[in-house]
């Protein structure tokens, strides 16, 4: 059954519908500016800014370093959209709320998504300021029946059962590896598994330890409900994560973290982010369907 706070497949066409009366052009390719990282979204040109609270049925940002606001434009001549500013189960909102994004950018037109985060790096050689290009994913709530596919299915969006065995591209995951050498980068830039936890506390040592015996790299609060939406209705999905931070494994470690750290990182690494997605978003070929 659907409840209150779950959104239709009505209420996407009507959000997309909106969107399609005020943008010049519907966008192929969508970004999602993690925690501290909405300067991506400064290198579209001919940007068409929205705030979330223009647009029918988006829900507000309520987390500082994400400001709230949907920007249309244009990157290496590709059409684009990049979300400022994300929703988090933590913030109170249904996982229907925290992916309607999604499909709208599906119903949209989009083909291919661009998630970024902050997270906190479980793997011994990470350090703070390095990427993690996301291989792979543990949906810690998913996994416990909080998944955003829960309830009935509408197959307009895609089927019952997905498969999540190839989510994150694997052309993609390669040309970013090769972006990263070109640009000098290959000694910070790794590939490994994101896994999303609840928040909004930051981990405990004993759940930092649990989750790196899982086989988890990274740790952090989204991305994970998003891609499995990304996923249900087709999208080609691309994961960035910023290491922001360690997480303390062990009670001796001095490792101690903050939100206002956090952002701080993402502002040391807006350069190299932008720099990484701007030449990924150059090398990706859009196959627009002929018109009927
Ligand atoms: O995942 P993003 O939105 O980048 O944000 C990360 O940073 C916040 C904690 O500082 C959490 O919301 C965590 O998920
Ligand atoms: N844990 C969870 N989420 C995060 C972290 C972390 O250490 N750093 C940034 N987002």
């Amino acid at each position: 059954m659907l409840s209150k706070e779950d959104l239709r497949y009505e209420d996407c066409e009507e959000t997309v519908q909106w969107l399609l009366d005020r943008i010049q052009s519907p966008p192929d390719i969508a970004i999602i500016c993690g925690s501290g990282l909405g300067l991506l979204a400064e290198t579209l040109s001919n940007p068409k800014t929205f705030d979330y609270s223009q647009i029918p049925h988006f829900p507000a940002s309520t987390v500082v370093g994400h400001s709230g606001q949907l920007v249309f434009g244009t990157l290496q001549d590709k059409s684009c959209v990049c979300m400022k500013g994300r929703f988090h189960v933590y913030e109170g909102y249904s996982l229907s709320k925290v992916t309607f994004p999604i499909r709208v950018f599906k119903l949209l037109g989009v083909k291919v998504l661009m998630v970024t985060n902050a997270a906190g790096s479980l793997c011994e050689k990470y350090r703070p300021g390095d990427l993690m290009i996301i291989r792979d994913h543990i949906n810690m709530p998913g996994m416990a029946a909080l998944n955003p596919l829960r309830g009935p299915n509408d197959e307009r969006f895609g089927p019952r059962f997905p498969s999540l065995w190839d989510t994150y591209d694997r052309d993609l995951r390669v040309t970013a590896l090769e972006i990263a050498r070109k640009i000098g980068h290959a000694d910070l830039t790794h590939e490994g598994v994101y896994c999303m936890v609840g928040g909004p506390n930051f981990e405990s040592v004993a759940e930092a330890r649990f989750l790196q015996k899982l086989g988890a790299d990274a740790v952090g609060m989204s991305t994970a409900p998003e891609v499995v939406v990304a996923k249900h209705c087709g999208l080609r999905v691309f994961g960035l994560s910023l290491i922001t931070n360690r997480v303390a494994q062990a009670y001796e470690m001095q490792e101690s973290v903050n939100h206002s750290s956090v952002l701080e990182v993402g502002k040391q690494r807006s350069q190299l982010l932008q720099t990484l997605i701007t030449d990924l978003v150059r090398s990706i070929q859009i196959n627009r369907e002929p018109a009927a």
